[in-house]
């Protein structure tokens, strides 16, 4: 990324110690990152190297042990807490896609995406208004009135995505967002994702193992034994 953008996203020597003494597991050693705004990077590696760690910490779910976390030039961890208001932090700054859709099976499929914009103080109609436009964009507003365990793996999936995208964060997380679907709704997934991205500036971090789509990410993180590589992608 260009030097002179402020990143979405820096990290800075950013380490991970569970447990202590004898027991102590350092799941981090070390990792640096930057991801500008607008951009999509993938992050593999074997299972244990670190991915699930390395989210937690940028989604502020636990804290690193060293190292610092900068969110649009703000220092999220530092030598000492700069931001005190972590769920608000969650709330309005990162948007997290998982695995499975984690829909709220009795909200309708506009409620699942209108609600965390009222939980962040929007009225009932302006959050709807604003997750009917995500479904749209999403093109998935023709099953906005359905209970979400009717659509297909691919609609939940990106029902979740309009969900992750409703407070319009600087930061999305996507864990193996492509995991359960097929190889054309994985590459669909993706293409919306870049899409957001674009639109909206958003950066946006996808961890997976999914051989489908590692090939469409113009920037790629290998992470082993805790510690981050970046590959040239051409
Ligand atoms: N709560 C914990 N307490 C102690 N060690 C942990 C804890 N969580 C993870 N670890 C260890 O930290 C290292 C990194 O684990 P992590 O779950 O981040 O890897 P991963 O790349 O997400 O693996 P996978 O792909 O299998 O989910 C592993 O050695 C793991 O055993």
């Amino acid at each position: 990324m260009a030097d002179n953008t402020t990143p979405a996203i820096e990290l800075r020597g950013l380490c991970k110690r569970y447990g202590s003494g004898d027991t102590a597991v350092d799941a981090l050693k070390g990792v640096d990152m930057r991801i500008a705004p607008g951009e999509v990077v993938g992050l593999v590696g074997p299972s244990g190297s670190g991915k699930s760690t390395l989210l937690k910490c940028l989604g502020a779910v636990i804290d690193p042990t060293a190292g610092q976390m900068f969110l649009g030039g703000e220092a999220i961890f530092d030598e000492v807490w700069k931001v005190k208001d972590l769920r608000t932090l969650r709330r309005d700054r990162i948007g997290f896609v998982f695995q499975a859709p984690y829909l709220i099976p009795f909200l309708d499929v506009t409620d699942n995406v209108a609600l965390l914009p009222m939980l962040a103080g929007k009225s009932n109609k302006e959050a709807r208004r604003r997750a009917l436009e995500l479904l749209e964009a999403l093109d998935v507003a023709h099953r906005a009135k359905s209970n979400p365990a009717l659509l297909s793996g691919g609609e939940q999936q990106r029902v979740s995505i309009a969900r992750a995208l409703a407070n319009n964060p600087p930061v999305i997380l996507a864990d193996e967002p492509t995991a359960p679907l097929d190889g054309e709704r994985a590459l669909a997934v993706v293409k919306i994702l870049n899409d957001m991205a674009q639109q909206h500036q958003t950066a946006i971090i996808v961890v997976t193992h999914d051989e489908k789509i590692i090939p469409t990410f113009k920037r790629l993180y290998h992470i082993r034994d805790g510690k981050t590589y970046e590959e040239a992608v051409s």
